[in-house]
């Protein structure tokens, strides 16, 4: 479990993340979205220590990250997959942190064969491809075997297999009741990997859901010979209809049989009925809209 509460970081004037409460939980893929320079990469150095809070706090398994006895067995990160020695091999990388934090010499070779990197691990780091040092830097985060992860856009740059891989190994972790706490700005991405989502703009928490209620805003577009007739019905019954174009609506927060029991009580002909769910990219524009740093987002 990762605890925010009321997390605050200022640089002189300018607040990157402000006052952020919320709770990662543990068995689910847990999705940080924003856009670039919303302050996902301060929220995950705050909790890795990395970064001191203005105010409030970050907690790891109930504790701040500096008050953990032994960090790499309560959480995992993968924020630069580059930053790793580059003249040293994979395995060695693996075995000095294994060492310098009491974990068993014999746990490197169990995160190289989850991550599948056995076959490079003697290879210099310097030497890997962008793919391979995700790897690296995943099997690190594993190595203390932590009940919390934490990964910074992890998908950045990986070709297709590389993304099917990470998504999988994602999905492994949530399952075996790890929390697993995934930033990113592709939206597209965390529909297919994440089961809650946490959204942030300019600092602020936009919203903290699971990601079906993100996506259950359903509209219906209604097409009919009788638009007036069905727009009444729909405004006595309380609900909003839009008109498009002469015999459209696209009606808010009803779902399609709602639609079509109501018109044909009213006794309304329909010509088209169709539920469109918004993709998730869709909300996101719309819950981050006015909060985007850099103008368009990437
Ligand atoms: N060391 C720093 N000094 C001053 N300002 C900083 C520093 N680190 C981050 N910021 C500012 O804080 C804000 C949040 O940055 P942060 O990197 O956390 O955002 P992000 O959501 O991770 O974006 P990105 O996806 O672009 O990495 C930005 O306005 C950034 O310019």
């Amino acid at each position: 479990m990762i605890t925010l509460d009321r997390l605050t970081k200022r640089y002189g004037e300018r607040i990157a993340v402000d006052g952020l409460t919320l709770r990662v939980r543990p068995g689910a893929v847990t999705g940080f979205l924003g856009p670039n320079g919303a302050g996902k990469s301060t929220t995950m150095r705050m909790i890795l220590g990395l970064d001191r809070p203005t105010s409030g706090a970050a907690l790891v398994g109930g504790v701040p990250y500096h008050r953990l006895d032994r960090p790499l067995r309560v959480v995992g990160a993968l924020l630069d997959a580059r930053a790793v020695h580059p003249g040293r091999s994979g395995r060695a990388h693996l075995l000095a942190l294994a060492r310098a934090n009491g974990i068993p010499a014999a746990r490197v070779a169990e995160v190289l064969e989850r991550v599948g990197l056995e076959p490079v691990a003697g290879k210099r780091a310097g030497t890997y491809s962008l793919g391979m040092s995700q790897r690296l830097g995943i099997a690190a985060a594993l190595l203390g075997d932590p009940e919390v992860l934490m990964f910074d856009e992890p998908v950045n740059g990986l070709d297709p297999d590389g993304v099917r891989w990470v998504r999988e190994l994602m999905r492994s972790l949530a399952a075996e009741g790890r929390t697993v706490f995934v930033s990113s700005h592709l939206m597209s991405e965390m529909q297919l990997t994440a089961d809650h989502l946490v959204v942030i703009g300019r600092g602020r928490l936009l919203a903290d859901a699971p990601l079906s209620r993100l996506l259950a805003a359903t509209e219906v577009l209604v097409r009919t010979p009788h638009a007036d007739d069905l727009a009444a019905r729909l405004a006595a019954e309380g609900l909003t209809a839009v008109r498009r174009g002469e015999n459209d609506l696209l009606v808010a927060g009803a779902s399609a049989a709602r639609v079509g029991d109501l018109a044909h009580d009213a006794g309304v002909r329909l010509h088209e009925l169709s539920p469109r769910e918004p993709s998730l990219e869709q909300a996101f524009q719309e819950l981050t809209a006015g909060s985007v740093e850099y103008g368009a987002a990437r």
